[in-house]
Order: C-alpha cells, then sequence, then structure tokens
C-alpha cells in the first residue's frame, strides 16, 4: 500500500455514502493507516474533482472495471476528458501531464444481495404490482439473469430498475421512500452489498445474486501528481496505465503506436477504448485508447521507448506506475 508516512494524517474520499464497494476499497487501500479519514463523495466524478481542488483531500478510490461487465465506462470518461482537456501537453509537446496520478490498486468482491427496508419473504414478491428496484447503474449488467428470474416470477408485477448515484444510497432511498409509502400494492428494494445493508439497518431478503460468482470490481487509487506523499519500497511486479489518441489520418496509425510496445521488452497486459467526446474535424468514431502494461523489466531504455510513443502518437498521457495488486490473481 502507498501511503504517506504513518505519522501524517491523510484524507481518503469514496463515492458514498458509507456502504459502498468504494468504501470497502479504500478501506482495504488504508484501512490501517492509523490517521486516516474516509470522506464520502456523491457521485464518481466528485471523487477526483475534490482530490484536484480540495486541499485537504489526499486520496480517491475510483471503481476502474468489473470482472463481469468490463469497464466502468464513468470513469473512463473521466480521464479520457481530463486528457483532452489538456491537450495543450505538458512540455509543449504531445504529453499530457494531468493533476493527478494513480499510485495503487485495489480489487474489492462484489457479492450483490437483495435489500428490502423490512424483513420479507421472497415468495410474497408475486403479489405486489409494481416493485421498484434501486442501484447503481453498473449492477444492472452483473444480475441480468438473476432480475429476468425474478421478473418470470412475478407475471403480474411490473419490474422497475432505478439508477442511483451508488449501491448503498440504493438502500438509503428505499428505507426512506418505504418510510413515506402506504401503497401496499407497490414494492421498494435495493441491489446492493451486506454492508450497504447492515450500514441503513435494511434487511437482506436475498444474497448472492450476482450472474456469476467472483464478480470483483477494480479500483484504481489516485493522488495529486504534485503530493509529496512517501512512496514505500515495494518489491512488487509494476503495472503503468497509458492513455493516448491517434493520428487519425494516417492509415497505420494505431498498429504503429502498438509497435512501440513490441520493439521493446514491454508486456501489455490490456487495451481497451472509448469514443472522444468532442469529434475533432466533425468526424465521427475516433477513440481515445487505454493500454497497461508491465514495466519491471530493467532492460528497457524507457527514454526512448516514451520518445518513440510520443512520436507514435497525437496525444499521450501516462497515468501513474504502481504496484499490481495479489488479489488480481486471485
Ligand atoms: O455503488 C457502489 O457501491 C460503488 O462503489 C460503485 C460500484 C457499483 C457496482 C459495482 C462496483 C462498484
Amino acid at each position: 500500500m502507498t501511503v504517506a508516512n504513518s505519522a501524517t494524517p491523510i484524507a481518503a474520499l469514496f463515492l458514498g455514502p458509507e456502504g459502498t464497494y468504494s468504501h470497502q476499497a479504500a478501506l482495504q487501500q488504508f484501512g490501517d493507516h492509523p490517521q486516516a479519514k474516509f470522506i464520502v463523495a456523491d457521485s464518481i466524478p466528485e471523487c477526483l474533482e475534490r482530490l484536484e481542488n480540495d486541499s485537504n483531500i489526499d486520496f480517491a478510490a475510483v471503481p476502474f472495471e468489473n470482472s463481469t461487465n468490463g469497464q466502468v465506462v464513468f470513469t473512463y470518461d473521466l480521464l479520457r476528458d481530463r486528457m483532452a482537456k489538456q491537450s495543450d501537453g505538458g512540455d509543449g509537446l504531445n504529453r499530457v501531464i494531468p493533476e493527478l496520478e494513480v499510485i495503487d490498486e485495489q480489487y474489492v468482491s462484489v457479492s450483490h444481495c437483495l435489500v428490502a427496508s423490512s424483513p420479507l419473504n421472497l415468495e410474497s414478491l408475486p403479489r405486489y404490482k409494481r416493485i421498484r428496484i434501486y442501484s447503481h447503474p453498473q449492477v444492472w449488467g452483473q444480475v441480468d439473469k438473476y432480475l429476468q428470474k425474478l421478473k418470470n416470477r412475478c407475471p403480474q408485477t411490473v419490474v422497475e430498475r432505478i439508477d442511483t448515484p451508488s449501491t448503498s444510497e440504493a438502500v438509503r432511498r428505499t428505507v426512506q421512500v418505504e418510510s413515506q409509502s402506504g401503497e401496499r400494492s407497490e414494492l421498494n428494494l435495493a441491489i446492493a452489498s451486506n454492508a450497504a445493508a447492515k450500514v441503513h439497518n435494511a434487511h437482506i431478503i436475498d444474497q448472492g445474486i450476482n450472474d456469476k460468482q467472483g464478480n470483483t470490481t477494480r479500483f484504481l487509487i489516485f493522488r495529486k501528481r504534485s503530493a509529496t506523499t512517501v512512496q514505500l519500497p515495494d518489491s512488487r511486479t509494476k503495472v503503468s496505465l497509458l492513455t493516448f489518441t491517434i493520428k487519425q489520418d494516417n492509415p497505420r496509425s494505431l498498429v504503429d503506436v502498438l509497435a512501440v510496445l513490441k520493439n521493446h521488452p514491454v508486456n501489455m497486459c490490456s487495451i481497451s477504448s472509448r469514443p472522444l467526446k468532442e469529434e475533432p474535424k466533425g468526424r465521427k468514431w475516433q477513440y481515445i485508447f487505454f493500454i497497461e502494461y508491465y514495466c519491471d523489466s530493467n532492460k528497457i531504455d524507457w527514454d526512448a521507448f516514451y520518445q518513440e510513443i510520443s512520436a507514435s502518437c497525437s496525444l499521450w498521457c501516462l497515468w501513474g506506475t504502481f504496484p499490481r495488486n495479489e488479489l488480481y490473481s486471485s
């Protein structure tokens, strides 16, 4: 874990309220720091915005990808927009130096539960005319089959999915709406973790409802790039996260960038993309690429590597080099 030395108080932001999977990620990263404060953010964008602008915040834990349904696109787009916004480059060339850097990663086991404001038997669900289910948008792709089965068990019921800013917020809203509702033919439920149910004194009426067991979300731990936080020596394998855009009019442009990784002993471990928000020259279907690669080898001439990356990209940004968490392979 990479944090300031334990004598220094630290403040870590997470998507709240308490009981979210982001809260769990922050606890995994900083829970054993004697002077760590955990501060709630109301959205994923707010996690990065407050880290950039609030000098009292040192770190933020942000969901990046899920083993069942892939990219947390909200986060990918936050990095995309930050690179585009600073596209005047950091060194006058085409490298963007963002205000934030990734210093670590955490893997959180995601085990969803169906949560009600009061004890309830699953067999009673078909009697409701309408069931509203609240959760974070990331969740729907992780419980699709479960919700289909629930719908099949309630053929006379309208089952609605309602997006909330987080899973724990879903539980809070469910409890709040149920406390105000006198409508007995309608039911409000949430999909969240066991921890979120406990935080809001709610009741688990079904558990382990993920379509795939072993569902895991990967979180990135950000800090301000200018921070003087001490980097503890770390013998673990290091991985780098780099984003880039390509020279659209050059037909070989994407291959030219990837060829740089081939020309050096760099082991790329992931590549993904997101559409550019602005359409340079009004052209659609332009992308920002996200790559990660292991950078343990001391056989690499990193200056030459990044010079070749710079020469083959339109814009590029190195977000950080951080230890590969051993939970990656669990
Ligand atoms: O809402 C939460 O609990 C989060 O931390 C975001 C999220 C939602 C679903 C899976 C993983 C992370």
